[in-house]
């Protein structure tokens, strides 16, 4: 600890005893000033040290953040940590101190050192241990590992439940789950604005129950009867709040965390149990990954791959509202791609080029999971993008910045599905694509992604064939954007939409309707 806390502290003791001496007739007089000063004299030996003695000292960034995790605390409250972070890098450039002992970047030099293979940084955050607080048994899962080996030899089983012929497999269950949305999409409709990402998150959390629990939600049928929906939303809401501030979760059982998820986990044990008695008749997730003994697994199917999917779907909906002329286009690939192969499949979908392009654009613009994932400085500290990090420093790239940052970017605030296509080339200055890491980097990124770009695909192609839609009057995008707020996870504003089924799409939206059943049934 620094050589400041030790000075001032001593110091505080001597006075300490000093003023004992002093009011020796009134001891609790001495006590409250002694105890006060001792206090008051040790924080602010902290601060000095933390502000102008730390090796972070040069790195520029808000004040406030030198000093405590208390800044993190507050801007994570308040939901702008995605903004603030970006606001701070235009600010004070590539490398910033965002806490004590914490640093952002934003250089795409950084990546492959940081989340690489080989990169010699720790993991952090995954299921922090701390002495003195027990893990519960069974509670692994794939993102609770930090050891490499470990995690390595979980990944291999995950991996099996995302082959090419496993995803193929997800299919009847994807589309069953995508003709039920937009069935509920056109009963909606009839009564008013709808607010899609509403239904688009109940869909996504009814295929994930699918693919985890061999169905559990049915909240497009009938709402989030169980509460389960809006417990889990609460978790990742409080969860990222006292990511700031791990100890105290850990060390605190009574806190509002503990008890969602225990609600989650219990309920994930009962649907386990559940799926292990029934004989499965599809291969779904859990078909590969359960084992009845770890819950968190199902709990992280849902976790990871419900609301994360549903915002890429949902922010896109979002531009194209504003973009007609990429609604035409994709219209047309559409019916290119029906005239070409006779049929538009989930295989042929994965291969179109402005759907795929318009999505990139979505996650670009809005990564779901949009501030990062922290790495720690080992013994020694490392160099990164020729910037020393020390030992013990805890350092991110967060997805919302890099994604923006017109180091990088064209025009990087404009939905440009374009700069995706080989059209997209402006000027001579070509966007750079490797600062593209909505599903982070290396052996730790997300191992959902191709799942997710499958369901994403459906669900746009599917509401994009059946209706036409607007963004009801009044809607102000710029008001919406300011309500999103970044936790861990993006949070969706109120999208209401007005929805027609489309007369001249009837015959695109038939045939898609036959492809459905015919892989729904
Ligand atoms: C568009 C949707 C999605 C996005 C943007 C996304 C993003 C991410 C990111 C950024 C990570 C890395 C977290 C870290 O480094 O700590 C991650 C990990 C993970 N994701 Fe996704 N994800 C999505 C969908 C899914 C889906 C559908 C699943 C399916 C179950 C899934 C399962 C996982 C798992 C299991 C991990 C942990 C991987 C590991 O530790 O090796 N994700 N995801």
């Amino acid at each position: 600890m620094a050589l400041g806390t030790f000075v001032l502290g001593d110091a505080a003791l001597a006075l300490l005893l000093w003023t004992s001496v002093l009011c020796h007739p009134y001891p609790f007089c001495a006590w409250l000033f002694t105890s006060a000063t001792y206090i008051a004299s040790l924080s602010s030996s902290i601060f000095i040290y933390r502000a102008y003695l730390h090796p972070l000292a040069n790195v520029r960034g808000p004040f406030l953040a030198r000093l405590s995790k208390l800044w993190a605390v507050a801007v994570t409250v308040e939901g702008r940590n995605h903004a603030t972070i970006a606001e701070l890098h235009a600010k004070y450039g590539d490398f910033i101190r965002i806490g004590p002992n914490e640093v952002s970047m934003s250089n795409v030099a950084a990546i492959h050192a940081i989340y690489g293979p080989r990169s010699t940084l720790l993991i952090l955050l995954r299921s922090p241990r701390y002495k003195g607080v027990p893990r519960p048994a069974n509670s692994e899962s794939l993102m609770s590992f930090r050891d490499h080996t470990q995690h390595a030899q979980r990944h291999k089983v995950w991996d099996r439940a995302f082959t090419t012929s496993a995803l193929k497999d997800y299919n009847p269950l994807l589309t069953h789950r995508v003709q039920q949305l937009s069935d509920r999409l056109t009963s909606e409709s009839l009564r008013g604005a709808v607010d899609v990402g509403k239904w688009f998150s109940a869909c996504s959390f009814d295929i994930m129950g699918d693919l985890a629990f061999d169905g559990a939600f049915e909240l497009v049928e009938n709402g989030d009867v169980g509460g389960y929906w809006q417990t889990l939303n609460e978790a990742i809401r409080i969860g990222a709040i006292f990511i700031n501030l791990p100890w105290m979760a850990a060390k605190m059982p009574f806190l509002p965390l503990a008890s969602k998820k225990a609600k989650l986990e219990n309920f994930a044990e009962r649907q386990v149990r559940g799926r292990l008695e029934k004989v499965a008749h599809s291969k779904d997730l859990s078909y590969w990954l359960v084992r009845g003994d770890s819950p968190s697994e199902a709990v992280l199917v849902i976790i990871a791959g419900s609301d994360s999917t549903t915002l890429v779907s949902f922010f896109l909906f979002f531009f194209l509202a504003q973009h007609p002329a990429a609604v035409a286009r994709l219209r047309q690939e559409f019916q290119d791609t029906h005239n070409k192969y006779g049929e538009l499949t989930i295989e042929n979908l994965s291969d179109l080029p402005y759907l795929n392009a318009c999505i990139n654009e979505s996650l670009r613009l809005y990564p779901p999971v949009p501030n990062g994932h922290p790495r720690r400085a080992p013994e020694g500290g490392a160099t990164v993008a020729e910037q020393f990090i020390p030992e013990g420093t805890t350092v991110i790239i967060p997805a919302y910045t890099i994604q923006r940052d017109p180091k990088y970017w064209c025009d990087p605030n404009a939905f440009r599905p374009e700069r995706w296509l080989p059209e997209g080339v402006t000027a001579g200055r070509k966007d750079d694509f490797r600062a593209f890491i909505p599903f982070s980097y290396g052996p730790y990124a997300c191992i959902g992604r191709n799942l997710a770009r499958q369901e994403i695909r459906l669900l746009v192609a599917t509401v994009i064939s059946r209706f036409d839609f607007e963004l009801v009057e009044g809607f102000d995008p710029q008001e919406f954007e300011k309500q999103i707020t970044g936790e861990f996870l993006l949070t969706r504003p109120a999208l209401p939409m007005i929805l027609h089924e489309r007369a001249q799409g009837k015959h695109a939206w038939r045939f898609m309707k036959l492809f459905l059943i015919e892989y729904a049934v």
